[in-house]
């Protein structure tokens, strides 16, 4: 499969104007596809931001030329009903053919527990993500109105008037194997975020193919997306430190236990070593150091990168790609 290399422009990192010339930027330079975070309270506390990701789309495909637009990723379970998640993609991809598409997960305590207070376990929120996407599946999909009576979710006769001519591709993250699993069955595509190669290679990936083998997919059309931050500076330790705002991902208990405090998670970002986050996001003082990394990623089977730029100079971390982006897809 093509290495596909996608520009991941975050709306709680930068303004989301600031966002959007990025990815316009992004798209000139050669990037194909563009992902944007959906979050309702940011990563980190000082001088963050937290747009809305689904208003920010609309701008970003009116802004941009023909980059594939998708969010990275929604969690439709709790703060947002499926149907709503399900008649918004249908209406972008409608409005513009073949650029939109929608990727999925379980969700994290930032975003759901500020405004609905819940926070179930992790089996029970990728229980709810499947039957979530039960129901976007059968809004998109049917000539007629839907009734339906799940564990979570009810439709009485809805239906959704405005779609588009085609499929909206669906991703579905999955982070740990059984997460991964879920997404071969039940998605087109996986979405997971950077771990070692050796877990990614030997335990998502086939997990992922294993569960896209049950539902009856060939997994080898399938894209392993993953995300990714990144930093360049001429000066490594810059290039580094520039990746801090996402050092809160790197603590597993944010995972675990329900944090939703953007303060909170500052202060456990501030204490990840500068080693860790060397080791977890990409970290680079010129092309050939991102070329190398992104070649790592490739033969551990990652098809599809979401590239999030987090170098101190945001520009310069766009327009490396230009000789980047050639060098990994040939
Ligand atoms: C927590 C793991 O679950 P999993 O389903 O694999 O992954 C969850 C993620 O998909 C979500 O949190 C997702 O919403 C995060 N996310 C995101 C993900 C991604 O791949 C790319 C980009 C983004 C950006 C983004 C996200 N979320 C948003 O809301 N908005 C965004 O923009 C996991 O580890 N799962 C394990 C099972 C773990 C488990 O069940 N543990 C037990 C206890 C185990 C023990 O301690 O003994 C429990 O907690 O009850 C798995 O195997 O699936
Ligand atoms: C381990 C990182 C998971 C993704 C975190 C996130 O929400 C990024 C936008």
């Amino acid at each position: 499969m093509e290495t596909k290399i996608g520009y991941f422009a975050s709306i709680e990192q930068y303004k989301p104007m600031d966002a959007l010339e990025q990815a316009v930027r992004a798209e000139k330079v050669g990037f194909e596809s563009i992902w944007v975070d959906d979050h309702f309270h940011p990563w980190y506390h000082t001088d963050a931001q937290c747009g809305q990701a689904w208003a920010w789309m609309g701008a970003a495909l009116q802004a941009t030329k023909k980059a594939f637009v998708s969010t990275c990723i929604t969690c439709p379970i709790l703060r947002y009903n499926p149907g709503v998640v399900a008649q918004t993609f249908a209406t972008l991809r409608q409005m513009y053919p073949n650029r939109v598409g929608i990727a999925v997960g379980a969700g994290e305590a930032l975003n759901e527990v500020p405004v609905t207070a819940q926070w179930p376990s992790v089996p029970e929120r990728q229980a709810m993500t499947i039957e979530a996407v039960e129901v976007m599946k059968k809004l998109w999909e049917s000539k007629t109105p839907v009734s339906f009576t799940g564990k979570y979710y009810n439709l009485e006769k809805a239906f959704l008037y405005t779609k588009p001519d085609d499929k909206v591709p669906l991703y579905f993250s999955g982070m740990g194997p059984k997460g991964a699993k879920l997404a071969g069955m039940h998605a087109d595509h996986l979405m997971t975020v950077s771990a070692d190669t050796d877990t990614l290679k030997n335990v998502t990936i086939p997990k992922f193919e294993e569960g896209a083998k049950e539902a009856g997919k060939d997994p080898k059309k399938m894209e392993k997306a993953m995300l990714i931050w990144y930093s360049v500076d001429p000066d490594f330790d810059k290039a580094v430190e520039g990746n801090r705002f996402w050092a809160g991902c790197l603590v597993p208990s944010m995972f675990k236990y329900r944090v939703s405090d953007p303060p909170e998670v500052e202060m456990h970002a501030d204490l990840v070593h500068s080693d860790v986050i060397q080791k977890n996001f990409l970290c680079a003082t010129d092309a050939e150091g991102l070329i190398t990394e992104i070649e790592r990623f490739k033969q551990a089977g990652i098809t599809h990168f979401c590239l999030g730029n987090s170098s101190p100079n945001v520009n310069y971390g766009i327009d490396i790609f230009k000789d980047v982006i050639p060098a990994v897809k040939g």
